[in-house]
């Protein structure tokens, strides 16, 4: 008997191009959404774009609560679940980068509540994703949460933006090239949940990414466009697959490591993209596809090395010996590397000297 079913969670409608800041109200409006929102931003993502949305509400009558975030974390999202309820708004708009946005969307999954993603750095494919990511002392969550009714991302504002968010946006796209090998591998040993949809769409949007990289350039808007439409379609490819899957293997662990063992010093795009190399490696040996991620990273401005990534060679080690324990998913990382073989692949990848 044939009991399989799905259900994917796409956001409605997706507005990407130059100005289209402003079309948020519309946006709102389109999707028949009432009341008072909360947006949901962190400093910078306030000055360069919540603050002309929150002027457009004014204009309408609409007065939203703005809630500014430091950190991805539980507590961040405790305290605007907390002035959701107390400044009783019916939906939230999360305006920013990968912070912002994943915990507005972890908030509205537990209020019940739409929300909107108004990317202002196209550095992570969160931007569309029904995934939310979240450290918690020595581990990591990726939760299920609300995605997005909307994405409006307003290419002039990305384009504005520090040239490294949009490298290391393009660096997550690149990482999906070993996510999906680390998937597949799975799948053989672990008969893990996979989807061929998923992981072709994961692929062929790196591949898009890597033949388009020389329109890819500081300042540019169309720069932005190229790399946003990436990210859609790398979150898109999540939201089929109902996981990170397709665009988070051992890659990701590897940075959700860094981000422990090293917080606040790499975006996490170029620590990914360094992981990839690593992985690749891993997979393919001298003759793998290690080169080609390499020269890819190289082409866009993205760091390739510990030292570009402004981490000591030491703490690339332990996180390559030790990411595989912070989340139950099977990577080629196995039950770890031990650390003579994790300074040898690091070593002749070129990633530590
Ligand atoms: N849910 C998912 O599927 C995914 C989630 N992620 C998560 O996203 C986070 C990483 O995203 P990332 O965007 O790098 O992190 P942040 O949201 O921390 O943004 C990175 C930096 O960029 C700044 N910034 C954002 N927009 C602008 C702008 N327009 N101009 C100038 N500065 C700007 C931020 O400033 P300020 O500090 O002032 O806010 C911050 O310092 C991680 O927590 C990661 O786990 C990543 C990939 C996928
Ligand atoms: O960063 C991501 C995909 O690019 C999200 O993956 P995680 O589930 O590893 O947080
Ligand atoms: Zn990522």
């Amino acid at each position: 008997m044939f009991e399989k079913s799905t259900w994917i969670r796409l956001p409605r409608n997706v507005i990407v191009g130059h100005d289209v800041l402003s079309d948020v109200v519309d946006a709102v409006d389109e999707l028949h959404l009432h009341g008072r929102p909360l947006f949901v931003t962190s400093p910078t993502p306030r000055r360069v774009a919540a603050e002309p949305i929150v002027a457009d509400f004014e204009a309408i009558g609409v007065e939203p609560a703005v809630v500014t975030v430091e950190s991805a974390s539980f507590d961040a999202v405790e305290e605007v679940i907390e002035t959701a309820e107390a400044e009783e708004v019916s939906y939230l708009v999360g305006i920013g980068g990968g912070k912002a946005i994943d915990i507005a969307k972890m908030a509205s999954e537990h209020l019940e509540m739409g929300f909107l993603s108004v990317p202002t750095a196209a550095s992570h494919d969160g931007i569309v994703s029904n995934r939310g990511s979240v450290p918690d002392g020595d581990t990591r969550h990726s939760v299920a949460a609300e995605p997005p009714l909307a994405v409006i991302a307003d290419t002039g504002v990305l384009a504005e933006a520090p040239w490294e968010l949009t490298t290391a946006g393009c660096a997550d796209i690149i990482s999906n090239y070993t996510a999906v090998m680390d998937w597949r591998l799975a799948r053989r040993l672990q008969n893990v949940e996979y989807s061929e949809y998923a992981a072709a769409l994961s692929e062929m949007t790196a591949e898009i990414l890597v033949d388009n990289a020389d329109h890819v350039r500081p300042g540019l808007e169309e720069s932005a466009w190229i790399v946003t439409k990436a990210l859609m379609s790398s979150g898109v490819a999540m939201s089929i697959a109902g996981s990170s899957r397709p665009a988070s293997g051992a890659e990701h662990l590897f940075s959700h490591q860094l981000d422990r063992l090293a917080p606040g010093t790499a975006l996490h795009g170029h620590q990914v993209g360094v992981g990839s190399i690593v992985t690749a490696y891993l997979h393919g040996g001298e003759r793998g596809i290690w080169k080609d991620i390499r020269s890819a990273l190289d082409s866009i401005d993205a760091p390739t090395t510990a030292a570009e990534l402004g981490i000591d060679d030491e703490t690339v080690i332990e996180a390559l010996t030790t990411c595989h324990e912070i989340r139950d998913r099977y990577t080629i990382l196995g039950n770890g590397m031990n650390e003579r073989a994790a300074r040898e692949v690091a070593t002749k990848t070129g990633v530590i000297e």
